[in-house]
């Protein structure tokens, strides 16, 4: 479910990247180019830190959501797709079970 709504989210972003949409905040970053969404992915991410020492779980909810959007931004900004992170991803889990069996067998 998660994964989807990631995927929808991306979808409309990308879509406003092709078809610019007046007044909406996607468009606005678009345009300002590169180094402003670099600079709100910067921004984000210390309010994410920030709000992981605080308890409130709400605004620690509310800024990795912030996050999260402004990466898929950057991603679509460098043409990087959703699928390209999966793959990483999935190649990691090979690497990362194949180190896991090597830890094993030199516990021996
Ligand atoms: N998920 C988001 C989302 N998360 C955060 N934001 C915006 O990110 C901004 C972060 O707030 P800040 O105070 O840091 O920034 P600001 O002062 O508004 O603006 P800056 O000049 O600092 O950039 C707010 O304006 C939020 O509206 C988002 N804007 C849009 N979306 C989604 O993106 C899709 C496309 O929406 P539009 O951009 O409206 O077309 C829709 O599904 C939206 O729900």
């Amino acid at each position: 479910m998660m994964e989807q709504d990631i995927a929808e989210l991306y979808k409309l972003i990308l879509e406003r990247k092709n078809n610019p949409k007046e007044g909406s905040y996607t468009d606005y970053l678009f345009t300002k180019g590169l180094d402003k969404i670099l600079k709100k992915v910067g921004e984000e991410s210390t309010e994410v830190i920030v709000a992981a020492k605080n308890p409130s779980d709400s605004e620690f909810i509310y800024e990795v959501s912030d996050l999260l959007y402004h990466v898929l931004v950057l991603m679509v900004d460098r043409g990087i797709s959703l699928d390209q992170i999966k793959q990483e991803l999935a190649k990691r889990e090979g690497l990362m079970s194949k180190t896991k069996d090597r830890r094993e067998i030199n516990d021996l």
